[in-house]
């Protein structure tokens, strides 16, 4: 079978492709289609658009390996698991089994720990990052704000070599802590300028529908307890340690927790806590100052 068997056209695999992962019930076939196939075939997801349009053929190694991450994907296999990379703000992060697929929500999240990084007069100011997972915020912060100096903190064993890997990729000058995010860091107590958190916020009971999520990302990730904000009350207590007066603390939450969230930090202390909305109009983070 020669490249130019229209069996191989980039177009039709697309098309195939789509249908199936369609009825699969995947909630951007095409977009999942076009991304499968430039991971298949080394380019980027242009490329394949424009080989499509212009009835160019994949190589059949590449047409095998299309089809085998399709029918992978068609069991809700999450897409990043399959590539093993997901992208964050600037970065490529390596992600698989054992560690959170970063969110575009997050990325706006970050943007307020860079913003009060950027703020503050500190020659160096240090951030942490609580439940780190694949690294995101933290080699974010890090990477965007490089007088910044960066902490890591991550507790599971299945998701720390992803951090570890991510933190060495990108120049290794994250700190990188194994701990628990309730008594991480005693050193550092009254020293950081800003403290962000993505942590575990789902309520226990509210098991995702999402295949990809309830499946497939891991519960130490998820879950928060009977009303999702058992780490949040952690975090005000270590945020309240590390954070020099003045400091500022940026948590990551679900749309109906703005007012908890809110409530958990006023009553420890923290001044002027502010929920602010994602690019959707939803409730999803709230900043606070020590
Ligand atoms: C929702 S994920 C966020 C991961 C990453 N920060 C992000 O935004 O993509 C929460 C992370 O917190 C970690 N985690 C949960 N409980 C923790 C604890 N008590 N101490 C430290 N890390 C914890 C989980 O393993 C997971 O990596």
């Amino acid at each position: 079978m020669s490249v130019s068997d229209p069996t191989f056209g980039a177009d039709r695999l697309l098309r195939e492709a789509t249908a199936a992962l369609g009825a699969a019930g995947v909630p951007t076939p095409q977009v999942d289609a076009e991304l499968l196939l430039a991971w298949a075939t080394d380019t980027s997801r242009g490329a394949v658009q424009a080989r499509a349009l212009t009835g160019g053929a994949i190589e059949p190694s590449h047409v095998e390996r299309f089809r085998h991450a399709v029918a992978r994907r068609t069991t809700r296999e999450p897409l990043q698991h399959i590539t093993g990379e997901a992208y964050f703000r600037a970065l490529t992060l390596a992600v698989g089994p054992g560690v959170f697929v970063p969110r575009p929500e997050t990325e706006g999240v970050v943007q307020f720990g860079i913003d009060a990084l950027r703020a503050t007069a500190v020659p160096a100011p240090i951030a942490v990052d609580l439940g780190s997972g694949s690294g995101a915020i933290a080699i974010a912060m890090d990477t965007e704000v490089p007088n910044a100096v960066v902490y890591a903190v991550e507790r599971s064993p299945e998701a720390l070599p992803w951090t570890r890997r991510n933190v060495e990729a990108h120049g290794g000058t994250v700190r990188l802590v194994e701990g628990d995010l309730a008594n991480a860091l005693p050193e550092l107590d009254g020293t950081v300028s800003v403290v962000v958190s993505n942590p575990p916020y789902v309520p226990d009971d509210a098991v995702p529908i999402d295949p990809e999520v309830r499946d497939h990302d891991p519960a130490v990730a998820l879950y928060g307890g009977p009303d999702g904000l058992d780490a949040v009350r952690a975090l005000a207590e270590t945020a309240w340690r590390l954070l020099v007066p003045g400091g500022v603390l940026v948590i990551e939450h679900a749309e109906p927790q703005g007012a908890g969230v809110r409530e958990v930090l006023a009553r420890r202390g923290f001044r002027t806590p502010e929920t602010h909305v994602d690019l959707t109009g939803r409730d999803r983070t709230t900043t606070a100052t020590r």
